[in-house]
């Protein structure tokens, strides 16, 4: 049985890959293993972009563990904000700022700051980057990327999910991402589309 590790430590990714992961690794007999349980050390997110972070996080992995590794960096770019909160969508609301800090905070800076933007206005995208290292000084790390395209609601909606999820609301399906079961959240969003096209092309 192989090793890789599962450079994260979001919970809500690791549930997402692990229903796409999990039927398809066992037969190749390749056990994917969360960085968590491995008591690796989380990697500092200071790249400026997500493919940057991804490889920090993948590399750091890798050098704690000596084994191959999985990285995912992703978050929300809106339209009317610039593209923020962008690479810094997990740390967008910070203590000092009123908000305080993690998911519910960060929805709740995200919606106050779109208060005064029309619904036509507040188009938005997730994004993911999935590196894959074989080991720390990997020359040639694989990359794969997804995004997927909706709009911020004006209240939060649905209870699945987890980050942005209720507040992103998916054109096609009616309703926020929270709402969406995770079978149904894979086969259309971004961390759905890069991981499909991983397991279509990448070599361990
Ligand atoms: O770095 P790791 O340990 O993987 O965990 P993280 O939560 O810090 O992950 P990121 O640095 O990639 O930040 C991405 C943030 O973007 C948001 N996000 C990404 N994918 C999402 C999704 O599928 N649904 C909702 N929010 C998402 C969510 O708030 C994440 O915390
Ligand atoms: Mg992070």
């Amino acid at each position: 049985m192989s090793k890789i590790v599962l450079a994260s430590g979001n919970a809500g990714k690791l549930r997402e890959f692990s229903a796409l992961f999990d039927t398809h690794f066992a037969e190749q007999n390749i056990e994917l293993i969360p960085q968590t349980q491995l008591n690796v050390i989380e990697a500092e997110e200071t790249g400026l972009s997500f493919v940057e972070n991804a490889i920090l996080k993948a590399r750091n992995a890798c050098a704690a563990t000596g084994l191959p590794a999985l990285a995912d960096d992703s978050g929300l770019e809106v339209d009317a904000l610039q593209g923020a909160p962008g690479i810094y969508s997990a740390r967008y609301a910070a203590a000092d700022d009123g908000f305080g800090q993690g998911d519910s905070a960060n929805n709740a800076k995200l919606l106050a700051a779109l208060k005064d933007v029309p619904e036509a206005q507040r188009t938005a995208r997730f994004q993911c980057v999935l590196v894959y290292m074989r080991h720390a000084a990997d020359p040639t790390p694989q990359v794969f990327q997804g995004s997927w395209e909706g709009r911020i609601l004006t209240a939060p909606e649905g209870h699945d999910g987890f980050g942005y999820d209720p507040l992103f609301f998916v054109p096609g399906e009616g309703c926020a991402s929270a709402s969406l079961s995770k079978e149904r959240k894979n086969q259309l969003s971004h961390r759905g589309q890069a991981i499909q096209q991983l397991l279509a092309r990448w070599h361990v």
